[in-house]
């Protein structure tokens, strides 16, 4: 029998779009009134459309209208073949070029991620099966979340900025809460853990002196007991001895400690002092990096991330490398609307072991760009979509409204240090912070 070539490739589309996020803290800044992101949306020869969503950034939007012309004509299936005619015209990223900040400045790993999964979205659609099939297959049907904290300032984010929606009731009114000490940090897990069911609990650091930080860690830990696991991340912003003293005050109450600390040695040096596990988004951050994590025991969890490590069976590699060498795997996210959710679900579906809640950025937004509107979450976890590809169809209209708001609101890439300007003039980024 002779398998017949798959669809081509006759069109892409990249559209970028602003959605509403609150003023959220990290140890960059503060985020700006609206997260961008960028839809990808691929057609064949035979009208099969594909999506696909990663972070926006101006320059690598036009990375992506550029890598149109090699892309165009290509059958979907062959994405090792896509993927070389990427690296030859972009260039492998090294370690060095993802930057300082929390988020990851690369080009190739997230334009192979937008091209790959909008091609698996079509595969899926032409063989009938979820893209969690093409994976390998599913190891679950529901895939659990953690409640992602964060300090914040008041404010809705949009065109509310800092103010606030009056009439908002439930977890759209507590979104919109400042959160600046430990009790409003409380406060915020209650309202997020009642309204979506989470079962586990993240607080975004590296925002406060670290005895604040650590204070909220032992506020959550008393108001919701010992059998919800607990994270704390400040982004790589502590010294070493910063995060032996913190880590080890937290030892009892940690299921893990995430960057406490900045680079592998570092990492390694605290990982030696403490028995709390230590994640990783920030020192073990592409495969180049993994011979000298496992040489020198930076790190137990390596949070992946499609969009940062160049797409769904990368990510499927990774957990691969993370099994054989001892390592945790759980997944990192940022601000995000459903096509990004649909993947990483289809993705922590295929996983073959799920010890920790995934973390996602969702509760945050309220935006959507899919049919439907926004996925729902039950005891914290979301349904593995049922229909083949991602199981997610493009809301056009919605698309529409928020390119608008990309047009309208002037921002080309995530930059959260004039953010923070705008509150504490002067305010600059440091990488190491206490
Ligand atoms: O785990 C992490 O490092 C993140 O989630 C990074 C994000 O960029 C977070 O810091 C944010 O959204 O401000
Ligand atoms: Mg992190």
């Amino acid at each position: 029998m002779h398998y017949k070539s798959g669809p081509r490739i006759k069109e892409i589309t990249i559209t970028p779009i602003a959605v509403v996020d609150p003023p959220l803290l990290n140890a960059a800044g503060l985020h700006a009134p609206y997260a961008l992101r960028t839809i990808m949306e691929v057609i064949t020869d035979d009208n099969i459309s594909g999506i696909s969503e990663i972070p926006g950034n101006k320059d690598i939007d036009a990375a992506l209208e550029e890598a149109k012309a090699l892309l165009i004509g290509r059958d979907v299936f062959q994405l090792n073949e896509i993927r070389h005619v990427l690296v030859e015209r972009f260039g492998t990223d090294t370690s060095a070029q993802r930057g300082e900040t929390p988020w990851d400045q690369r080009k190739l790993v997230h334009i192979f991620s937008a091209v790959e999964v909008a091609c698996m979205d079509i595969i899926g659609k032409v063989t009938g099966r979820p893209i969690v099939d093409l994976l390998g297959g599913k190891m679950r049907d529901r895939v659990p979340f953690s409640a992602y904290l964060f300090y914040k300032y008041e404010g809705a984010g949009g065109e509310l900025a800092f103010d606030i929606d009056p009439n908002a009731t439930g977890w759209a009114a507590a979104r919109q809460a400042s959160a600046l000490n430990p009790s409003e940090i409380v406060a915020q897990a209650q309202a997020m853990c009642k309204e979506f069911g989470f079962q586990s609990i993240k607080l975004k650091g590296g925002v406060f002196e670290p005895r604040q930080e650590v204070d909220a860690m032992f506020a959550l830990y008393e108001a919701f007991g010992p059998n919800v696991p607990l994270r704390v991340d400040p982004n790589a912003l502590w010294t070493v001895e910063t995060a032996i003293k913190y880590g080890k005050e937290m030892e009892p109450i940690l299921e893990y400690l995430e960057d406490p600390t900045r680079g592998q040695e570092n990492m390694a040096k605290v990982r030696k002092a403490l028995k709390t596990p230590l994640a990783t988004n920030m020192c073990t951050t592409s495969f180049e990096d993994i011979p000298n994590s496992v040489a020198i025991g930076s790190e137990d969890i390596i949070l992946s991330d499609h969009h940062f490590w160049g797409g769904l069976r990368a990510s499927m590699t990774l957990s691969g490398i993370c099994e054989t060498f001892g390592r945790g795997l759980s997944m990192h996210s940022n601000s995000h609307l459903g096509i990004s959710l649909a993947a990483m679900v289809h993705l922590g579906a295929a996983l073959p072991k799920m010890t920790y809640a995934l973390d996602t950025h969702y509760p945050w937004q309220s935006d959507e760009i899919i049919v439907g509107g926004r996925f729902k979450f039950e005891d914290g976890a979301v349904l593995v979509p049922q229909g083949p590809g991602l199981g997610v169809e493009l809301d056009r209209e919605a698309l529409a409204k928020l390119h608008q708001n990309y047009l309208a609101c002037g921002l080309t890439k995530r930059d959260d240090e004039p953010e923070m300007q705008k509150k504490v003039p002067g305010w600059k980024f440091k990488s190491v912070r206490w």
